[in-house]
């Protein structure tokens, strides 16, 4: 009998400084610290952690040097299929024009225009840029096709490269339709062409902007998504007050992404609540406009996720080290705290348990530091330190 060779495992060693997000683990901060770690690999998933003293032998041997080692960023939301450039938009709101969503329109022309082929090499460098720092999971939306077939079509492209992908035919009325109907196909034909290449569905509800929708609009694409099978995301609150966290906590959203304006009764809506917020601080860059208040959220006792947003108009960046740093010095949030948004906080905003984590069984996703802990992440801004691993 042919005995079948067990798959080779992997020794990671050298590792000044590990980061698990296993309260039971290391320092018991929220972090799990590690210093002079190893972690073994098996078939994919972490399956030994501890110190380096005392690592079991493997058949493969990496030594780190001293960097630093943490689970692979989880990029909990982002745009990443679309053709064309905004820059000039940027540009303008450098002298004091506002964004307003308005732009979003020049991207679907640029989108449904691209083919496949260049949507596909377009998606797949983004996808490498991402990886090159630090990132290994990845949500990614619709949203720039606006009619079923180009919105189906650019789920079916996500899909190619994640299983995280989100029905965002919600994203802005385009040009030359009628709202209510918009809404009316986006709750009905188009919804049922794109659930099949979708795990989650999300709308941008910002009554603040002509172009969006309204609570009861977005309810109403949410409750047909949510029949249709998919989890429920929200873009709310992000260019003035309004009702998408509330509407995000009534319909139990996994996530409420932007947080941006927020008052009382939305921090404690999310507070008593399974939804998380997740801030997209590259955003506030790009737009600026204020900050997210990270430090009001987790004061209060809400979730917070970090994520890049990346997309054309608003976040042209797949660097979450970028945005860890942002948190830091703009949305008060320490390293510690940021870099626990970047990882295990957007895995709970993915209600995900195997990633934004460095435990026994879960999948050896890993962001390798070019520096000895994760506060140079927020230390040296702009500086490519991070790499992400997948073994
Ligand atoms: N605000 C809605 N959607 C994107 C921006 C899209 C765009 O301007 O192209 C966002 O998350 O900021
Ligand atoms: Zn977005």
């Amino acid at each position: 009998m042919t005995r079948v060779p067990a798959s080779p495992t992997t020794l990671l060693t050298g590792v000044g400084e590990l980061v698990t997000n296993d309260q039971t683990l290391g320092d018991g901060s929220p972090l799990g610290l590690l210093h002079d770690a190893a972690l073994v690999v098996a078939d994919g998933r972490v399956a030994w952690v501890g110190p380096a003293s005392a690592a079991p032998p493997a058949d493969r041997r990496r030594d780190l040097g001293g960097r630093a080692l943490l689970p692979g960023f989880v990029d909990s939301h982002t745009h990443l299929v679309f053709a064309g450039d905004r820059s000039a938009e940027f540009v303008a709101r450098t002298t004091g024009a506002r964004y307003d969503g308005g732009g979003i329109a020049t991207t679907v022309t640029a989108t449904r225009a691209a083919d496949d082929a260049t949507l596909r090499r377009l998606l797949a460098a983004r996808v490498a840029e991402a990886r090159r720092q630090g990132s290994t999971t990845l949500e990614v939306k619709s949203g720039y096709g606006l009619d079923v077939a180009h919105e189906a079509r650019l789920l079916r492209l996500a899909r190619e490269v994640t299983e995280e992908t989100t029905y965002l035919g919600a994203h802005v009325v385009p040009a030359g339709a009628d709202h209510d109907d918009y809404v009316a196909l986006a709750a009905g034909t188009m919804l049922a062409a794109c659930a099949p290449h979708a795990r989650w569905a999300d709308v941008f509800c910002e009554p603040a902007s002509a172009h969006a929708f309204d609570a009861d609009e977005a309810r109403t694409v949410l409750l047909a998504a949510g029949a249709a099978g998919l989890g429920l995301r929200v873009h709310g609150n992000q260019l003035a007050p309004g009702p998408g966290v509330r509407l995000a906590v009534e319909l139990r959203a996994a996530s409420v992404d932007h947080c941006t304006y927020l008052d009382a009764d939305d921090v404690d809506a999310l507070a008593g609540s399974d939804t998380v917020a997740t801030l997209l601080p590259g955003v506030e860059f790009s737009t600026g406009h204020p900050y997210p208040d990270a430090r009001r959220l987790l004061d209060a006792g809400v979730v917070v996720a970090l994520a890049t947003d990346c997309n054309p108009g608003t976040s042209n960046t797949s660097s979450v080290p970028f945005v860890v740093a942002l948190a830091v010095r703009e949305c008060g949030l320490t390293p510690a705290e940021a870099v626990h948004a970047a990882t295990a906080g957007a895995a709970r905003a993915l209600r995900r348990d195997d990633v934004g984590v460095l435990r026994v069984g879960s999948c050896a996703h890993l962001a390798v530091l070019d520096a000895p802990s994760y506060v140079h992440l927020a230390y040296r801004p702009g500086v490519p330190l991070a790499r992400g691993l997948v073994l």
